[in-house]
């Protein structure tokens, strides 16, 4: 199978890793070498730590010969299965996907990443509705279990059926949802991070007591501001006003102190600052 995946950020680079890991030919695609290059970088680093702990079948040089890296989109043509993971905004995903729709072979299955914005919209846009789906690998990608699968309103069965199996031969579990604001995932979570940016706004506590409280109160592997700084501040924002305007409800409000941190440029881990300094 020929797999290509859109983005070489922190969760592109991380499918297409675990893609060519499973033995599949992948195409990575960015808009400029530059990232191509720190994609890459991150994946080699990445690998050699999977291989010194024995947990890849093939050593880390095989499996990047399986991996190409190109900034020109016409490289998906003959893709089967091409998986977007770019900036968490519908407009530039659907301009993309209008795009996609025109360049990848008619019987090869679109899918997004993204965290939650509609699939049905962008399955429009793809002009290729039937096959087009949600395929939401969690961060990092290399070590979550989760693949949620994400049907928008005229996803076929075949459709829906192959990304579930292409889930299962990359080593995840695959577990199936409806196309609504934030899917489940990011529906349940995104509220806790935001009531914890709350937290701080409001000075109930401090960020480390209060991702203290939820690691040894809550057994949580990570405190939710730590998370939040791990996902990207820009992408949590991202979700919450997709979840606000989609839901409309105004539990859903994003904390004003999140807006306020991203129009700083302070975005969490890949800016070097957030609620922490990396
Ligand atoms: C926003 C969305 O749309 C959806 C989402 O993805 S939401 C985010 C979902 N993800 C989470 O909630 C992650 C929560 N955090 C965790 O589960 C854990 O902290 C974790 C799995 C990330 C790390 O596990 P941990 O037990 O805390 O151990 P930790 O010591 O930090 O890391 C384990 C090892 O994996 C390694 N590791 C981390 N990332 C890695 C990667 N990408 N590749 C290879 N190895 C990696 C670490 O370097 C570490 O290696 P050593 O043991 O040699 O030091
Ligand atoms: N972060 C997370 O924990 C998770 C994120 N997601 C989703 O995955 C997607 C990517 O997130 P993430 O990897 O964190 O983001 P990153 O910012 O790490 O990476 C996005 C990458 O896509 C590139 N890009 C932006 N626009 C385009 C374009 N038009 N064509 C090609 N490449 C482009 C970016 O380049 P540039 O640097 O120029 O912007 C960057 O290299 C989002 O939809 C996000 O919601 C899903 C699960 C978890």
């Amino acid at each position: 199978m020929k797999f290509g995946v859109i983005g070489a950020g922190q969760m592109g680079g991380g499918i297409a890793q675990v893609a060519a890991q499973s033995g599949f030919d992948v195409v990575v695609q960015d808009v400029k070498q530059e990232f191509l290059d720190r994609g890459r970088a991150v994946i080699e680093k990445s690998l050699a730590k999977l291989h010194d702990k024995g947990r890849l079948k093939d050593a880390p040089d095989v499996i990047l010969a399986r991996m190409e890296f190109t900034t020109d989109l016409n490289a998906f043509a003959d893709c089967d299965l091409v998986v977007e993971a770019i900036v968490e905004n519908e407009g530039v995903k659907a301009d993309l996907f209008r795009q996609l729709g025109q360049i990848v072979k008619p019987d090869g299955i679109l899918a997004s990443n993204t965290s939650s914005i509609p699939i049905t919209a962008l399955a429009s846009a793809s002009g290729r509705p039937e096959r087009f789906i949600g395929m939401h690998f969690m961060n990092p990608v290399p070590l979550m279990q989760l693949v949620e699968v994400i049907r928008g309103y005229s996803t076929s069965d075949e459709t829906a059926q192959f990304v579930t199996e292409t889930a299962q031969q990359m080593g995840k579990t695959p577990l199936a949802c409806n196309d609504f604001p934030g899917f489940v995932s990011n529906r349940i979570l995104m509220p806790m991070l935001n009531e914890a940016i709350q937290c701080v706004m409001e000075g109930v506590a401090e960020p480390e007591a209060i991702d203290g409280i939820m690691k040894l109160g809550m057994n949580h592997p990570m405190g939710p501001l730590t998370l939040a700084d791990f996902i990207g501040l820009d992408t949590c924002l991202a979700i919450m006003e997709v979840l606000h305007m989609g839901l409309g409800d105004d539990k859903y409000r994003p904390s004003p102190l999140l807006r306020k941190m991203v129009q700083a440029g302070l975005l969490g881990r890949k800016s070097g600052q957030g609620f922490y300094t990396y």
